[in-house]
């Protein structure tokens, strides 16, 4: 079941695609429809213009002692870093990974019984941010809130069982992660949990449970005109990534260093700073811009965990972290508030709740925006 006070952002302003949803896996010449032109614009260049840039993200060994500097030092200079340690079971990513392969290797027919409605929040379709497009992306996704019960037995009414298991293990998992990464990126800024009373909050209301985005990139007869997922940042605190090794994610990272390829790294997990992370750091913490390429040969599936704060608590800079020499950049917002922001201004979303304070002498947002 969709979230009542989340997708009511959706509602205002359902997803309106001209597009008909296309069956890539039987698409043998790039259509039109899904043919970018990449200007030689500093944010919108190729997807494979900028192989020269060979510097990676951090990688952090959660269980090093010095884990809460090294993220906290990782997110004020990219907003993304690779996660190794973080505990979860190998076996569990592996057969998430298999249920999404099962999932999107369905025959159209079938998955189309679970589509995305224009106002809803979970199911089959195009990424939402596809109306800001012209173009279509090369991509598929799947979008689970809460249980995914619901849907899996629209689509394998006498065996869900097993694909319910392992996605409920796994956003059991990734919650825990996410909270334990919290505590870092707090603690990093001087705030404990403690601080924060949302924050260790137990139980959300059953009908809000975690959010899992599933994404797959099929090979692609012309990859270099096509765009797996168009930049963008996420509309979360946080994202916990993972990819399959198969690469496709890009950060953007200022305009001197641009596009980084995110190669995969065995083992490890990719965490996003989202723009309520930059919000309640009060600018400090990163929330990059990022998109994802697609391939020749081989497919790509990437499954994010959506990390958001619940819905009824007010995001704004920490009360810690702003006194008179650092105002509050930012209105307070409540989640579901900050997704219909998005949902109308996109990549404007920021700039909409920023504040505009008397020591400011800039009118400009200090997050990197798309052109
Ligand atoms: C809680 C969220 C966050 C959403 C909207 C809503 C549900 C689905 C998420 C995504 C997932 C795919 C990329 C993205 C950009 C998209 O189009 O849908 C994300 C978006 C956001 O981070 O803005
Ligand atoms: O597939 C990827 O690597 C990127 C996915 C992404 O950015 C998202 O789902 O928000
Ligand atoms: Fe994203």
């Amino acid at each position: 079941m969709s979230s009542p006070l989340l997708s009511d952002a959706f509602r205002a302003r359902p997803l309106n695609l001209n597009h008909k949803i296309v069956d890539l896996s039987s698409v043998e010449i790039l259509p039109d429809s899904h043919a970018w032109t990449f200007e030689a614009n500093k944010y919108n260049s190729s997807c494979r213009g900028n192989m020269s840039n060979l510097e990676s993200i951090p990688i952090i060994d959660l269980n090093d002692e010095n884990a809460k500097e090294l993220i906290g030092l990782a997110c004020k200079n990219w907003g993304v870093f690779h996660a190794i340690n973080h505990n979860v079971p190998k076996n569990l990513i592996d057969e998430v990974e298999l249920a999404g392969e099962r999932l999107f290797s369905l025959p159209m027919h079938q998955k189309l019984l679970v589509e995305r409605t224009p106002n809803s929040m979970s199911g089959y379709g195009v990424v939402r941010i596809s109306s800001f497009f012209s173009k279509l992306m090369w991509s598929e996704g799947f979008t689970i809130v809460g249980s995914p019960l619901e849907h899996a037995a629209k689509l394998w009414p006498h065996d869900y069982h097993k694909f319910c298991d392992t996605i409920e293990e796994y956003q059991k998992e990734m919650k825990n992660l996410a909270s334990r990464l919290m505590g870092l990126m707090l603690g990093s800024l001087g705030v404990t949990k403690d601080d924060v009373k949302w924050v260790g909050a137990k139980d959300e209301p059953k009908e809000r449970g975690p959010a899992l985005q599933l994404n797959s990139y099929p090979p692609c007869p012309d990859p270099n005109r096509a765009m797996g997922m168009a930049a963008h940042t996420d509309s979360t605190i946080l994202n916990i990534l993972h990819q399959s090794n198969t690469s496709g994610l890009q950060v953007f990272r200022g305009d001197n260093t641009g596009w980084t390829t995110v190669q995969p790294h065995p083992g490890a997990l990719v965490i996003l700073l989202g723009d309520l992370m930059h919000i309640l750091s009060n600018g400090s913490y990163l929330n990059p811009l990022h998109r994802a390429f697609v391939n020749l040969t081989q497919h790509r599936l990437s499954m994010v965990y959506l990390h958001g704060p619940p819905s009824s608590v007010k995001i704004s800079p920490l009360p810690q972290l702003v006194d008179h020499h650092n105002p509050p950049l930012y209105r307070p917002a409540t989640w579901s508030e900050y997704l219909g922001i998005k949902a109308q201004y996109f990549d404007k979303a920021l700039t909409t709740i920023r504040l505009r304070n008397e020591f400011m002498d800039t009118d400009d947002d200090d997050s990197v925006k798309i052109d």
